[in-house]
Formats: structure tokens, sequence, C-alpha cells
């Protein structure tokens, strides 16, 4: 690769000493640079690569970082994160102590705010400006860019509606390349997509009817254009808005034209930009596909069922329904909230309704769990995908805590099955017709099973089971951590002293199964992938108490902290529920 004026820029100042004239060149250098980095270290790349001139124009152009930069979401801030100090440790993005795939404020004074999940920049910005304004400063300014998936999001309009009453110096810059990580969708994709370069939506614009000054769409990857626009609205007082046109996945052509897989695309040949082959061998399933192609099973058989996901048919595999089944699939943009409520709605009229929602994400949507499903005991049946250590996405994407955010909900089940098997029949199990919402959660990866697609079986709710009998000392498996288990007994001197269980259910618990191990044995080990507060142990911990057990109770999971980046191997090890971990834990307490 030729680096001729990048290697030069350590900080957006020295951009700055840069002609106009030169940026084409910086543009073409940080596209490469970005490619080089992501084919062998893998992340994020096609929302970055569409940026490459806005970024490098938005830090030419204003002075960042006194100049604020709030990117929503922040997987498209690969470039900011090259142009502001960060390209020498590059190529530790998304690893091990390495830089955070999103920006964060405690890595670099560029990222004003932390990001990951979507439509938080406009409030965030607006709270900036807001505050700048009460500080007595009128002049920075404060930016907030935002792409067409995430503009669509409840909280974006929540921030739009609240900045059109302000005169608060806020720049909104719609980064619109028409597609999420799939395609985007619904009536404000529809509204957009009608706009042409240069051409105005002239009647009923929604973004001046929202008291904001509109300016656009023009082409995003043009830096005349952008510079004039720029200079444009500096002189428009109050908030602001900027449309441009991009193309996700700019100047790789792979990237480009398949715009889904290369969003994140793994390890690809830098520079024929074509996927690497994977390995032939035959791999167990991804969790996500034994959902995705168990739910098509059950619903050709069951016309009542419904799906639905906010924003993820690709990585939920709610794709299979949405091919199959169209009418009854439904991808509803990133609208979690949203989305639970719909499901709740489509549950009065006795639909079956499968919710598909990352852990992480389901956050967004606490309230209507609580009040639109949980308080009127509607059957919704969510499918909390990416439970657990995510990895690489780092801090803001783990779902660690859904465990303790869903077991104090009245009437919800939580089901955690251990494989694909229990998973496919938790599912069958509840399309049957359950009296109570349920939460039906599996991780991310694959799982073990070739031999996964067997006949469907029932399952009781709220029944655990002993997987291995032990002399000495019992440890409770909570869902697919049960692997690294097994794997740490099938490794340990004298295993034959350990009994171990699987929960199965977090809520109901299987009180008779508990009480059955805790007068059996004085020593008990609970172990989860998600937080150790308020989590499973902690309920088994407080059963036990409330019975008056006096079992010495050990609960193995995620600590209190915010726990970074890294390959869910790592980071299972770094909290103790790695294999390895395991076995020195049980071989302490066997001593
Ligand atoms: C609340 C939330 N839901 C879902 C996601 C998953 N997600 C990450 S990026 C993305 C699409 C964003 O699309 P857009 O805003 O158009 O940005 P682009 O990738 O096109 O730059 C989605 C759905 C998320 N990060 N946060
Ligand atoms: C940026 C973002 O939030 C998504 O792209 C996320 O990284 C998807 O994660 P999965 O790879 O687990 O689908
Ligand atoms: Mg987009």
């Amino acid at each position: 690769m030729t680096s001729r004026l990048l290697q030069n820029i350590n900080a957006p100042k020295d951009l700055r000493k840069l002609d106009k004239s030169e940026l084409l060149q910086v543009a073409k250098e940080l596209r490469e640079f970005i490619i080089d980095i992501v084919a062998t270290k893998e992340g994020h790349l096609g929302a970055s690569l569409g940026v490459v001139e806005l970024s490098i124009a938005l830090h030419y152009y204003f002075n960042t970082p006194e100049d604020v930069l709030v990117w929503d979401v922040g997987h498209q801030a690969y470039g900011h994160k090259i142009l502001t100090g960060r390209r020498s440790i590059f190529d530790t993005n998304r690893k091990l102590n390495g830089l955070s795939g999103f920006p964060k404020r405690n890595e670099s004074e560029y990222d004003t705010f932390g990001v990951g999940h979507s439509s938080t920049s406009i409030s965030a910005a607006l709270g900036m400006a807001i505050a700048s304004r009460l500080n007595g400063n009128t002049v920075k300014n404060h930016i907030a860019v935002i792409g067409d998936a995430s503009i669509a999001s409840g909280m974006a309009f929540e921030g739009l509606n609240h900045a059109g009453v302000t005169d608060a110096n806020l720049w909104v810059i719609l980064n619109d390349n028409a597609i999420g990580i799939d395609l985007s969708v619904g009536a404000l994709k529809e509204y957009l997509s009608k706009s042409k370069i240069g051409i105005k939506p002239k009647q009923d614009n929604m973004i001046e009817a929202l008291n904001f000054h509109y300016s656009g769409p023009i082409d995003g990857h043009n830096f005349d254009s952008i510079f004039k626009a720029f200079e444009e609205l500096e002189k428009v007082k109050g908030p602001k808005f900027l449309h441009l046109i991009t193309k996700k996945g700019k100047g790789l052509r792979q990237a480009e034209e398949n715009q889904v897989t290369y969003h994140a695309p793994g390890k690809f040949d830098k520079k024929t930009g074509e996927l690497l082959p994977k390995n032939n061998e035959q791999l167990p399933p991804k969790f996500q596909d034994v959902f995705g192609l168990t739910l098509v099973e059950l619903a050709k058989t069951n016309k009542e069922i419904i799906g639905i996901t906010p924003a993820m048919p690709t990585g939920s595999s709610l794709k299979y329904m949405m091919q199959e089944f169209p009418d009854r699939a439904f991808d509803v943009g990133i609208a979690e909230q949203h989305a639970v409520t719909l499901a709740a709605g489509m549950a009065t009229q006795g639909k079956t309704v499968f919710c598909t929602i990352y852990s992480t994400f389901l956050q967004r949507a606490y309230d209507q769990l609580i009040h639109d499903v949980a308080l009127q005991n509607l059957p919704v049946i969510f499918c909390v995908d990416r439970a657990g250590l995510v990895g690489e996405d780092g801090a803001t994407h783990h779902g660690v805590f859904d465990i303790a955010y869903l077991r104090c909900i009245p009437n919800l089940i939580i089901a955690t099955p251990a494989d694909e098997i229990e998973l496919r029949n938790i599912l069958y199990t509840s399309s049957l017709g359950l009296e109570n919402p349920i939460a039906i959660r599996y991780p991310r990866g694959r799982g073990t099973k070739l031999d996964w697609q067997k006949e469907f079986q029932q399952v009781t709710i709220g029944k655990g089971k002993q997987l291995q009998p032990g002399n000495d000392m019992a440890i409770i498996s909570v869902g697919t951590i049960k692997t690294e288990v097994e794997k740490a007994l099938g490794q340990l001197q004298h295993s034959e002293k350990v009994a171990h269980y699987d929960l199965g259910f977090v809520k109901p618990l299987d009180e008779q199964l508990l009480t059955e191990i805790f007068q059996q044995y004085q020593t008990v080990i609970t172990i989860e992938d998600g937080v150790i507060s308020g989590g499973a142990g902690e309920a088994i911990l407080a059963f036990a108490h409330r019975h008056q057990f006096t079992s010495k109770i050990m609960n193995l999971g995620v600590p209190d902290e915010f726990i970074e980046q890294g390959t869910t191997e790592e980071l299972k090890d770094l909290v103790g529920i790695s294999a390895e971990k395991i076995k020195k834990t049980l071989q302490q307490l066997l001593t």
C-alpha cells in the first residue's frame, strides 16, 4: 500500500494542513488502509467505507474535538478513529485489550459519546448543545451523524422533536445509503428514497416541518458538495439537517454489490475483495439458524405463527421465514419497543408470535416487556438471541444482563436451553400454546450437534435435569455454558465426585430438583454466562436461603463490571467460566 499522506496524519490538525485538492488522495489511502486491516483482522467494513469522504470532510472543516462529533451506532467510525491518532494501533481493533470497534469516551477525546446501540446520537448531541449554551458557548458545533436505518427509530424522532423547538447549535447529518445491516424498511425509507441528489423534497418536507433547516440531498462522496453545504449551513442559526446520499461499501466492488454480507464480512482477500474460502468441514449449526429454520418448520403446519425482528433478519435468521411466508414475518426496522408491543397486539388476537431480539437490544424495550406483555400475561414468545458474551463487539453488545432484568418480571417464563435440540424443543413447545409469555435465551455462534434436526419433543416447563451423577459436590449450569462444564469435567481428575445438573429454566425454578440437590450436597456451584448480580445463581442462592439449606454455594458468572471486547473464549476465561477455569475452581474445591 502506498501511503503518501495518511502516514503523516496523526490528528485532525495534520489533515487541516493539507490543501483541499489533496483530500481525494487521503480518501483513497484511508479506504485502502481500512480494507487492508479489516481483510485480516475482521470487523465492520461497508459502513466505514461509505463515510470515508464524510469523515475526512468533518475533521477537515470543523475544529474537532472542540466541535463535537457524535457517530450513531459507531460501526462506521473506523475512518474517524484512524484520522484521530489511532492509525498505528488500528490493527488491535476489536481485539482483547485493543481498540473498541465503536467510539468510546475513555479511548480518545475525539470520541465524544460512547455508542454501539443505534439512534442515540441526536439526543446526545442535543444534550451537549444545550449544555454548551448554558455554559455560555454559542460557537461550538454539535454534530450527530446518523444512518437512514437508525434515524427511523423512535429515539431518534424523540431527539428531532425536541431539537426543533430549541435554538441549539445542532447539526444532524443523515448518511442515507438506503440500507442498514439488511435493507432499510418502512415508510420513512420510502420517503427518503424519493429524494434525488440536488432535488430537495419540496412538498411537506418532514424535516422542515420539525423546524430544522434542511439541506440536500447531496452526493456524500463529493468533497466540493459537502464543503459547500457545510458553508451554507454554518450561516444558519439553530438546528440544521444535512442529507447525504452515499453508497455502503464504496470503493470495494464486492462490498458495494453485496452490502449485507460485507457489512461485517469476516476475512477476505484485500486484493480481490473475495471472501476467503470457508473450511469445507461440516460444522454444527449456528443457534440463530436453529431458531430460524425451526420456525419455518413450525410455521408450515401452524398458520397462527408470526415472526418479528427489529432490523436483524439476517443476524437472527428470521430471513428464512420472511422468504417462505412474507405475509407472516416482519422486519420492523430498528424499533425494539415497537416490535415488542406489536407482538403483544398480535397476541391479543390469538396469534402465536415469535419475536426475536438480541439480548442487548431487548434492553431498549424493557417497559414494553413489563407493561404491554407480562402485565397482561400475553403469551408472546421472545427468542433472545446473542445471550451471553458475544465477543468482539464488546461491552455495548454482550447479552449478559437478560437473566437479571427478566427474572424479576412476574408471569414471564425464562428458558435456558443447553443445546440445539433443547432450543428446538422449547420452540416447538412454545408453538403449541403457553399460558404465559416466555423468553428463550441462546448465544451467538455455533452449537455442538451435527444431527440437530430431530423429531420434536414436548418439554415440561420449569424442569431441569441431572446430566452426570457425583458424590461430593454439584454444579448447576444455566444454558449452553453446559458445554464448558462438560469439557472441564472431561479433563478433571476425580470427576466422579462432581454431579452436573442443567437448570433448564431460570423461571419457574425446578424447586423439586433444587431441593434434592441441596439435600444431597454440601457444596453447590452455579455457573452462567450472564451477570452474577441478580442472575440465576443468585435466584438459587435465595431459594436455598428461603428453605434454610446450609450448603456452601458458589456463583460463577460475569462479575459486576463491564466486560470489553475479545474472542468469546478469551472473555469466558477472563471471567472464570471457560472449561479451564472451571476445572481449576473444581480442583481447588476438591482439595
Ligand atoms: C438499538 C439497536 N438495534 C439494532 C442494532 C443493530 N444494528 C447495528 S448497525 C444497524 C444498521 C444501521 O443502519 P444505518 O443506520 O442505516 O447505518 P449504516 O450501517 O447504513 O451506516 C443495526 C440494525 C443496534 N446497533 N442498535
Ligand atoms: C453494529 C452492530 O450492532 C451489529 O452489526 C452487530 O455487530 C451485529 O452483531 P452480530 O455479528 O452478532 O450479528
Ligand atoms: Mg444506512
